[in-house]
């Protein structure tokens, strides 16, 4: 089976008082009953990929995801963002965002959602910008892109948030994607995330690329600042070790199920 680390041990010593506060609030996401299924061709019946998938994250809390590959971690993130491809579909269940249906939404209500309700770090960082486009203009299209800001405040906001994330603000804003370091870009797309106030963040495998320390700085620059803006985040990972360290509860998928969990 996919662990040897003891995960119950580690979640009694959970901070009880925490607990208590995030139960009162409202939850942010709640995925009831998820099932996701692959469509059959040629007459072939579906084939259930993902299967009655349940849990809740609230205000300041951090979910774990985590599953040997293949599990179906990415594919439970991709539907948070309707994204999933055309060849997929949702066979049973309801995802709530803040008490809105996610499964019924239209593509163009999903587009106002994604990226500025719904952040997400990807573990190809180098995808999150375009190649020949300096990262604060792309900063600055993005936030105008959701939000009525004037140019001149838009850009105030991006330095201030590169500087949040402990970069050199004004160096990253002139810089090309392909002149910063792996975990630079990542940092300068987890101020792309975080600049729009989201109420959720996925981040999904965010370190896979990068090296262990500059991965382990950027979780821990994660989990600092979601606490700070009080935001629900589901971290996707295999590595346990990280999840076990910042999540609030976790979830450990197996084969599409969910095999062991304490949320
Ligand atoms: N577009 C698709 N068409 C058919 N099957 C798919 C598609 N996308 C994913 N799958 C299948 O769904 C299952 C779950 O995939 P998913 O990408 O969610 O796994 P994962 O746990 O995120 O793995 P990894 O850690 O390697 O990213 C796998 O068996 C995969 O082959």
């Amino acid at each position: 089976m996919p662990t040897t680390i003891d995960l119950n041990q580690h979640r009694t010593i959970k901070n009880g008082l925490k607990e208590s506060l995030l139960l009162q609030s409202c939850p942010v996401l709640e995925v009831k009953n998820l099932s996701i299924s692959l469509c059959g061709s040629n007459g072939e019946e579906d084939r259930i990929l993902v299967k009655r998938l349940n849990f809740t994250i609230r205000p300041g809390e951090m979910l774990g995801l985590a599953g040997e590959s293949g599990s179906g971690k990415s594919l439970t993130a991709s539907t948070k963002l309707g994204l999933l491809p055309n060849s997929l579909k949702i066979s049973e269940g309801q995802i709530d965002f803040q008490g809105r249906e996610l499964t019924s939404l239209s593509e163009k209500d999903f587009r106002r959602l994604r990226g500025k309700e719904i952040a997400y770090l990807f573990q190809n960082y180098q995808g999150s910008f375009t190649p020949f486009i300096k990262i604060g203009i792309q900063l600055i299209e993005a936030l105008r892109s959701h939000d009525k800001i004037r140019k001149q405040d838009a850009k105030k906001k991006v330095l201030f948030w590169l500087e949040r994330v402990k970069l050199p603000s004004e160096r990253i804003f002139g810089s090309y994607p392909h002149q910063l370091s792996g975990g630079q870009l990542q940092r300068a797309s987890l101020a792309g995330a975080l600049m729009f106030n989201p109420s959720l963040i996925i981040a999904d495998e965010p370190t896979t690329a990068l090296d262990v320390l500059t991965g382990e700085k950027i979780l821990d620059l994660l989990a600092d600042l979601q606490k700070e803006l009080n935001c629900a985040v589901l971290l996707i990972s295999h590595d346990l070790k990280h999840l076990l360290k910042r999540t609030d509860c976790m979830a450990v998928m197996y084969g599409g199920n969910v095999w062991w969990t304490d949320c």
